[in-house]
C-alpha cells in the first residue's frame, strides 16, 4: 500500500460515538487516504445489517480497501459483513486478535462494540490495525484462500472442496 488506506466507516446508533471519534482518528492517520462514513449521522437510527452489508459492498467492489464497524456489541455488524461475498469480517477487542485477524485471515473488516470495549482501546487497537499488512506469500494464504473456495462452493450448490487444501 504505497498511497494509503482507503477506509469505511460505520455504526449503527449503538456505536455512533464510538464511530465518530474513530473517524477522527483515521482522517488523521497519515496511513490513511481516505474514510468514507456510511453512516449512521446523528439523527439516524439505521439497523446494523444495512450498515454492516453497505460498508462490506464498498469493500468487496473494490471501491475501499477495509471498514472499521461499531456497533454495541460488534457482533451484528460482522455478521452482516460477512454475508457480503468475498467479506472477512471479524470482530476483534484485544491486540493479538486485532493483529492476527489481518496477518493469519487478511480479513478486510475490523468491528468494535461500543458496548464491550473501551474507547481509548478501540482507539489503540485502530491505529495498530492500520500497521498490519497480510502476507500473500505467507503460510496463511492457503488458508484465507479455502475460506474462498469454501464460499464459491457454497454459491454453487455444491461441496467445498477446500479441505484437502487446508492444512
Ligand atoms: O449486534 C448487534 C448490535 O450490538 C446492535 O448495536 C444492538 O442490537 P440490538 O438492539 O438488537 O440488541
Amino acid at each position: 500500500m504505497t498511497d494509503g488506506l482507503r477506509l469505511v466507516i460505520g455504526s449503527d446508533d449503538a456505536g455512533y460515538e464510538y464511530k465518530e471519534a474513530l473517524k477522527r482518528d483515521l482522517e488523521a492517520d497519515e496511513r490513511v487516504a481516505s474514510v468514507v462514513d456510511v453512516g449512521v449521522a446523528s439523527d439516524e437510527h439505521t439497523a446494523y445489517p444495512h450498515v454492516g452489508a453497505s460498508a462490506a459492498r464498498l469493500v468487496a467492489a473494490g471501491d475501499a480497501d477495509r471498514a472499521l464497524l461499531v456497533c454495541g456489541t460488534g457482533l451484528g455488524v460482522a455478521i452482516a459483513a460477512n454475508k457480503v461475498p468475498g467479506i472477512r469480517a471479524v470482530t476483534a477487542h484485544d491486540s493479538f486478535s486485532v493483529e492476527r485477524s489481518v496477518l493469519s485471515n487478511d480479513a478486510q473488516v475490523l468491528c468494535f462494540g461500543q458496548r464491550v470495549v473501551g474507547l481509548e482501546l478501540a482507539r489503540r487497537l485502530a491505529r495498530e490495525w492500520l500497521g498490519y499488512t497480510f502476507d500473500p506469500g505467507s503460510a496463511s494464504a492457503p488458508k484465507v484462500a479455502a475460506i474462498g473456495e469454501i464460499e464459491a462452493g457454497a454459491a454453487g450448490g455444491g461441496p467445498a472442496q477446500a479441505a484437502a487444501s487446508c492444512g
